[in-house]
């Protein structure tokens, strides 16, 4: 693990790599925009493979433009953007966008869309490589493939940030076999997204992919800067052919400032092909596009949570599986808030797009189990995504979710996502039903 000497004031950019943060001389800085606008303004004279490979494919550019724009001396080259062709789409938009977490956003996107390009591949093969994990959670090499592409393109963007993944690589090193079926379906999805590999970097082989899996061990997510990865969320899903999602998302001493959803299984937008991704950062709303969209080049739409007057005008979503959540308990609680309509269960974090989507109101997910620890993978994106449309979430007794207590959320039990406007009258109705049914909160483990 990297050390966690990262902290970084909250809405800043992660500074780049120590050897790119070195050319910071003003006049330097001032050549290199001169430079860059002469070169941006001829780009569209030049051969355009020349000009693509010089301007996508060099750190230097990277490293200048970088340092360019964060210097204030960006606008020569912003003007020259204007006269630049389509294809310096992906350039512009990294040196121009000033918004906070902008980098790590596009970054998180594009990392989790190379991802779902794997894992719609394992879904669709007849081998998923599933293996038993101690827990008896079921793992697929769905999960360890997208995990390895997640965290390089981490690794290569954000060296000096923290990683907590939900999987290591310790079945793979015992089973070579095993590793092969991953490396192939790794490697078939780099060859398939060549044209993010100046952006997401790629994994030179078998013994750098277990090195990517690994780096997902981090315990502390309460200071500095903190990814948290679920590779395949539902993968029980995954395996049923139902939903399932990628989701990732970046805390910042402990609070949750990015996350993305992938859903490849959720239906798509307008009609349109089947697949959508999400991503909010706070205090910037969350938006959407269509999962096999070209991120650079496509608009993102805003999207908030339907806004009702009464919870008994909800439609609520709850988990398929029954040993995840308590059916019976989410049943008494529609009923007791008027709600008629049936449940719509769907697996894994696909719930809380569902809902930042507009496609329903309320998710419930009540505790089989008061010993079950929810994981922070599995709630960190999904949380950001509701509340930034508009929602908010809360546990069963109505308290925030805690998200600085490491990789699980001891300190809360049960989860509920709901709209702003209800908020209240359902919370009152979930924490009566939970303490009546659950007991009282226990008391802090801290
Ligand atoms: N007993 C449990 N209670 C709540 N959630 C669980 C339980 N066991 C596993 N999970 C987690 O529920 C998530 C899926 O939720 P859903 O059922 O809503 O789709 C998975 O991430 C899964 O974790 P894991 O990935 O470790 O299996
Ligand atoms: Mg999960």
């Amino acid at each position: 693990m990297k050390p966690s000497g990262s902290i970084r004031a909250a809405g800043t950019r992660t500074p780049r790599p120590p050897e790119e943060s070195s050319i910071s001389i003003n006049t330097i800085l001032f050549w290199a925009a001169v430079c860059l606008g002469i070169l941006f303004t001829i780009a569209p004279l030049l051969p355009l493979r020349f000009v693509d490979v010089f301007l996508l494919s060099t750190p230097l550019f990277r490293r200048v433009s970088t340092s360019v724009c964060s210097s204030g001396l960006g606008a020569g080259l912003r003007v020259a953007e204007r006269f630049c062709s389509a294809s310096h789409l992906q350039v512009r938009t990294m040196a121009s966008s000033g918004a906070p977490y902008a980098w790590e956003r596009r970054i998180a996107e594009l990392a989790v869309q190379r991802a779902a390009v794997l894992t719609k591949a394992v879904y669709t093969a007849r081998v998923k490589g599933t293996v038993t994990k101690s827990d008896k959670s079921p793992v697929t090499i769905a999960d360890f493939g997208a995990q390895a592409l997640v965290f390089g393109a981490l690794e290569r963007n954000f060296p000096a940030d923290n990683i907590i993944g939900e999987e290591d690589s310790g079945d793979l090193r015992t089973n070579s076999d095993l590793t092969s079926l991953v490396w192939d379906v790794v490697s078939t999805a780099l060859a398939e997204t060549q044209g993010l590999e100046g952006d997401l970097g790629t994994v030179s082989g078998q013994s750098q992919m277990l090195e990517f899996i690994d780096k997902g061990a981090c315990a502390n997510s309460a200071t500095g800067r903190v990814w948290a990865l679920d590779p395949v969320d539902g993968t029980k899903g995954f395996l049923r052919g139902g939903q399932y999602a990628i989701a990732l998302a970046l805390l910042v001493d402990g609070v949750v400032q990015v996350g993305v959803l992938g859903c490849p299984n959720l239906p798509g937008l307008d009609g349109g092909e089947e697949g959508v991704i999400l991503s909010a950062v706070r205090g910037q709303g969350t938006t959407v596009k269509p999962l096999s969209a070209d991120l650079d080049k496509t608009e993102p739409r805003k999207t908030t949570i339907n806004a009702i007057s009464s919870a008994s005008e909800a439609s609520f979503c709850e988990g398929v599986e029954s040993g995840h959540s308590a059916h019976d308990v989410q049943a008494r609680i529609a009923t007791t808030l008027g709600i008629t309509k049936p449940s719509v269960q769907l697996d894994s974090q696909a719930k809380y797009a569902s809902i930042a989507l507009g496609r329903g109101e309320l998710y419930l997910r009540l505790p089989v189990s008061m010993t079950y620890e929810e994981k922070i993978w599995d709630h960190a994106a999904g949380n950001i995504i509701v509340e930034e449309a508009g929602g908010v979430v809360a546990d069963m007794y109505g308290r925030p979710i805690d998200f600085t207590v490491g990789r699980t959320l001891k300190e809360n039990k049960g989860m509920i996502a709901m709209p702003k406007q209800v908020s209240e009258e359902v919370m009152k109705v979930v924490r009566e039903i939970a303490v009546e049914h659950y007991g009282p909160p226990p008391k802090s483990s801290l």
